[in-house]
């Protein structure tokens, strides 16, 4: 019987990093998590822990603090591409780098945003998953838990029943859902703050506009808005939990419910999840390579 080394990575998971940038009054900040991942022939450390070809993920860590440093952090995509190009050398043949971006606003005081006081601005985040492999690099953007709601236009019914069914069929629910997207670019020459502020906004435009009559019917309407109008994207993946929210019945108290009063379910939730593509889309090579959630 042989016995093999299989497929490995290793690096720094979540690294906390908030920068500011006090050359004003004014100060910005940006908040990051960035994971770190690396790959290549790393058997010795494997089988006999030999670690001349170890980068430590301590001193992975201290890269991105350096970097933060030495450079504005600039876009996530920017920054996760300058910290992949850094890793691969020698043994290292190629890196993953995650960054997530967690947003925030000024605090309003006298109706003038303040100069450095801040409040988060919500769960939502803009992500980046970067993978090098060599002199190529991929670049997978998205966001995460970006929580939507429409209160009518939105049906649910046709599908069929037996003897386990019991959800009625609705022609006017509540849809919420917490958005999950990914998009891989293609092309070069990127604008990536630009790209990312369209993709949300057709995304949203979407989810508000089109009158649903499945949550899937909306994922598949809010990833073709996105190729129609973004030729840099070449495919976008999406996961959409389906927040339920469930008409809560008031007959024993005497009440009509006229679609008014809801319980908003928290579990279980109905998961939907979908990649839209075009069929011209620049081969995908490395850029799902070991990423989570899709
Ligand atoms: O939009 C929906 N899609 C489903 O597949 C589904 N299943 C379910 O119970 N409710 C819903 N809603």
């Amino acid at each position: 019987m042989a016995i093999t080394l299989g497929p490995n990575q290793y690096g720094k998971a979540e690294v906390r990093l908030v920068t500011v940038d006090r050359s004003t009054p004014v100060h910005e900040i940006r908040d990051l998590t960035v994971s770190t991942s690396l790959r290549g022939d790393l058997a010795a450390t494997h089988l006999h822990g030999d670690n001349a070809g170890v980068l430590a993920t301590d001193t992975q860590k201290n890269t991105v603090y350096a970097f933060a440093k030495e450079s504005p952090v600039g876009e996530i995509e920017d920054f996760a591409l300058r910290l992949g190009r850094r890793f691969v050398r020698g043994n290292i043949t190629g890196a993953r780098i995650l960054i997530d971006e967690h947003a925030w606003q000024r605090i309003p005081v006298d109706g003038k945003p303040h100069e450095h006081s801040f409040s988060r601005a919500g769960d939502e985040k803009r992500t980046t998953a970067v993978t090098v492999d060599g002199d190529r690099a991929w670049v997978v953007s998205g966001l995460r838990d970006l929580v939507v709601l429409k209160s009518t236009g939105s049906e649910f019914h046709g599908f069929p029943r037996d003897e386990y069914t019991t959800l009625p069929e609705t022609d006017d629910r509540i849809l919420a859902t917490a958005v999950t997207a990914r998009w891989r670019y293609q092309g070069s020459g990127i604008d990536w703050a630009n790209s990312f502020g369209e993709i949300r906004r057709l995304m949203l435009e979407t989810f508000a506009t089109l009158h649903s009559y499945s949550l899937q019917q909306t994922l598949y309407a809010m990833g073709e808005a996105v190729l129609r109008e973004r030729p840099e994207v070449a495919e976008i993946r999406l996961s959409l939990p389906n927040k339920h929210h469930f008409l809560v019945d008031l007959t024993p108290f005497g009440l009509t419910n006229d679609n008014e009063v809801f319980y908003a379910a928290d579990r279980p939730y109905g998961l939907i999840e979908g990649t839209v593509i075009r069929d011209d889309a620049e081969d995908a090579g490395l850029a799902w390579h070991t990423l989570p959630a899709f």
